[in-house]
């Protein structure tokens, strides 16, 4: 019975697949085997020796010590796209709200309750402060086109925008599904100094902390609208509140409400909408379900963001699964130990990824105990298990 801890509110639809007779959820989980998390913060939290797998139902991993988990033998994943959609949809109403001013808009006539003219006198009166431009005929700036960037260009498109899209490193998949009428920049300063709307969609990662900061804002057009639907940490607080003191930047919408964020003028803060549908929810969950037991049950790996994507169709004896580092002779010496132990090898696949690599075996036989324990008394291994 494997220990599934859940850090978060996760669909009841995705929990579902993990059966109860193999797994057992337990939120006080003092020493889970698998971990699902949305975007709960596992930076400061006592990772135990027997955690295997840490399933995050959602896209960014930056709540995640991935590279400490990586080390560990720790298997992390994503759910890639599967809240796409519903960022696409909030990325739209942020580009409705960046212009006209509709957050403002609402806020004031809900004071009109109070005054002695009738509200309609006053609408008509007040009105005018609220104007803003509208969308068709823009040019919009998508940065990042991956599962959401895609689909928010395309989108786009149809809405009669102008669409640049920057990304040094699309994915193949994403660039057959992008329509062909979005121009291609090369370079950010090619996409920021000409569009009207701005909209980012990338991971927060070291290279791309604090990308959104003065020397960048002073290459965009002034007034420029700004949609941050990526995460908090992508934009330099401080400048971007200078610059929409200036004018500069005449709005920024956000997922990520902070201190200094609240109450600025031309800042819309939504509270992390962005995944906040039934569907999206179910979606991540389910993915993060699967992934989770077919990693706990059968050793496969699918859409992790650090160990390779391996899967064998599981046979009728036991499985033998190998985390270690990328380095010469781990083939030879993994599968010395199972000819020492006079384990036939009826199948094997083999896969790396940067410094680590991920090794499984099928074999016929019972696997004695020595197995695992001669195959962890190797160099370079990190984790082995007998399924
Ligand atoms: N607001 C929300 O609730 C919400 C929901 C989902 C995702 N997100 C955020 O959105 C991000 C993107 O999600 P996704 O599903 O599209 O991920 P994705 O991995 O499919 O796409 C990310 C894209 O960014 C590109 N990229 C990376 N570094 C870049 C850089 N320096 N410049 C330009 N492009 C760069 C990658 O090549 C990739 O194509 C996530 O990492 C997450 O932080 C937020
Ligand atoms: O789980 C959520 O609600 C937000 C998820 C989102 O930030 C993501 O990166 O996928």
């Amino acid at each position: 019975m494997y220990q599934v801890q859940t850090l978060n509110h996760i669909s009841p639809k995705g929990l579902e697949h993990l059966g109860a007779n193999l797994f057992a959820l337990d939120n006080e989980g003092s020493k889970p085997d698998g971990i699902l998390v949305r975007s709960a913060d596992m930076h400061n939290m006592e990772l135990g020796p027997q955690l295997l797998a840490v399933a995050r139902a959602g896209a960014g991993t930056n709540n995640i010590p991935v590279a400490d988990c990586s080390q560990r033998g720790i298997v992390v994943f994503n759910t890639p796209g599967a809240n796409a959609n519903a960022v696409k949809e909030l990325v739209l109403a942020g580009l409705v709200l960046s212009g006209r001013k509709i957050a403002q808009g609402i806020a004031w006539a809900q004071t009109l309750i109070a005054q002695t003219e009738p509200v309609a006198k006053l609408v008509e009166k007040g009105k005018k402060q609220f104007v803003g431009p509208e969308l068709a005929g823009k040019k919009l700036g998508v940065i990042g086109l991956g599962a959401i960037g895609v689909k928010v260009a395309n989108m786009a498109t149809h809405l009669g925008m102008e669409v640049l899209g920057y990304d040094p490193y699309i994915s193949i998949d994403a660039a057959w599904n992008l329509s062909r009428s979005v121009k291609h920049c090369v370079n950010l300063s090619d996409l920021v100094n000409q569009c009207d709307f701005i909209t980012l969609h990338i991971p927060a990662t070291a290279d791309t902390k604090g990308m959104v900061n003065a020397k960048l804002i002073s290459q965009m057009k002034h007034g420029v609208r700004i949609l941050n639907f990526a995460r908090g940490e992508l934009v330099n607080n401080v400048d971007l509140i200078s610059a929409l003191k200036s004018g500069r930047v005449g709005a920024y919408v956000c997922d990520f409400p902070c201190e200094e964020l609240l109450g600025v003028e031309g800042c819309v803060c939504l509270p992390h909408l962005g995944a906040s549908t039934p569907e999206s929810e179910e979606n991540c969950a389910v993915m993060a379900a699967q992934e989770l037991s077919d990693y706990l049950l059968d050793g496969n790996i699918r859409n992790s963001v650090n160990f390779p994507s391996v899967s064998m169709p599981r046979g009728e004896g036991n499985r033998i699964c190998v985390i270690h580092k990328n380095v010469p002779g781990m083939l030879a010496a993994i599968t010395d130990v199972a000819n020492k132990a006079g384990l036939n090898i009826e199948n094997m696949t083999n896969k790396s990824r940067g410094d680590y690599a991920y090794t499984m075996l099928d074999v016929t036989g019972l696997v004695p105990d020595e197995v695992g324990s001669g195959l962890l008394a190797l160099p370079d291994i990190i984790r082995v298990r007998v399924l």
